[in-house]
């Protein structure tokens, strides 16, 4: 077949299911969790989930309102605590007790309510809780902070990005676009040496041209072969980017599905317990 470079590895990934960013399929999953349990009272929010991210590919988690899939998301990323169950990375058990804890170990997480400040600019966004010190004695005894440096990581990571349609790293952030918004949010994620990006709706509150954006921005960051994490209840988009589909059930892993093999309306039915899904994908 006749298709560029980059066209053909993400063909290759698309057809064989969890590869490597060189389009090899990979065995080992980089984010793993067994048996999950979380209860607010008497609610069981997650009944025994198990989850499997695999190096290099978007995962989408979908799921009927109420079946778990934010409490699944935030035990990975540090938020919750399970009562029980356990969660890798790389093979190594972890035991989150904030969201520090994971972001710490590489696992970072980009909210629908994003966790930027408003009046604060991209750059400074971009180092929240990371600031960068001046060399030598001013950064060290006195504090100062390397504002130059930041802004010019910034300013790289987001034309890495290609977001650089914003103009001026020093704007700040309650002037920009929602789509620009989650372009920083996913930049700060991807600046710092992430090894699992988690995104909960990310285009639920944007407009047509700006998801676009957003499932174009989701594409580039597997393209440099960092996995995603993608919840969403938006059925096109999550057809359109994801590599793998997590159906969520009454709390647990109900089935995985390729999204060349199903319809939504396959996903949708066994989402909502219409139809039972076959034995290979449960
Ligand atoms: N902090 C909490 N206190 C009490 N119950 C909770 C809490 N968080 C979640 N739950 C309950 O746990 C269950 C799973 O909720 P969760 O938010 O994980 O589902 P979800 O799949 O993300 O739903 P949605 O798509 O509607 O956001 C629900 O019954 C919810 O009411």
């Amino acid at each position: 077949m006749d298709l560029p470079d980059d066209r053909r590895a993400d063909h290759r990934r698309r057809r064989r299911g969890p590869v490597d960013p060189e389009g090899v399929v990979m065995s080992a999953p980089i984010l793993t969790a067994r048996g999950l349990v979380k209860r607010y009272g008497r609610v069981t929010a997650l009944d025994r989930a198990d989850f499997d991210l695999y190096p290099g590919e978007v995962l989408a988690v979908i799921g009927d309102n109420g079946a778990g899939k934010t409490s699944l998301i935030k035990a990975l990323s540090g938020a919750v605590r399970p009562d029980a169950g356990e969660i890798r990375l790389d093979g190594q058990v972890v035991d989150f007790h904030a969201p520090q804890d994971a972001r710490e170990v590489g696992i970072e997480t980009v909210y629908q309510n994003l966790a930027l400040s408003p009046a604060l600019s991209i750059a400074d966004n971009m180092f929240m809780g990371r600031e960068l010190r001046k060399p030598g004695l001013m950064g060290k005894l006195l504090r100062r902070l390397d504002r130059k440096e930041m802004e010019r990581q910034a300013r790289d990571k987001l034309s890495e990005l290609g977001l650089m349609t914003i103009q001026n790293i020093n704007q700040s952030v309650e002037t920009l676009s929602g789509g620009q918004r989650q372009g920083v949010a996913v930049a700060r994620a991807a600046a710092f040496g992430s090894k699992v990006i988690i995104m909960d709706e990310p285009t639920a509150a944007l407009g047509v041209k700006e998801s676009r954006r957003v499932l174009e921005l989701i594409n580039d960051v597997r393209g440099r072969g960092m996995p995603i994490v993608l919840i969403s209840h938006n059925m096109p988009h999550v057809f359109e980017v994801a590599d793998r589909i997590h159906v969520h059930r009454l709390g647990r892993r109900l089935c995985v599905i390729d999204p060349k093999a199903y319809s939504m309306s396959d996903a949708v039915a066994f989402m909502t317990g219409a139809k039972e899904p076959p034995a290979e994908a449960a």
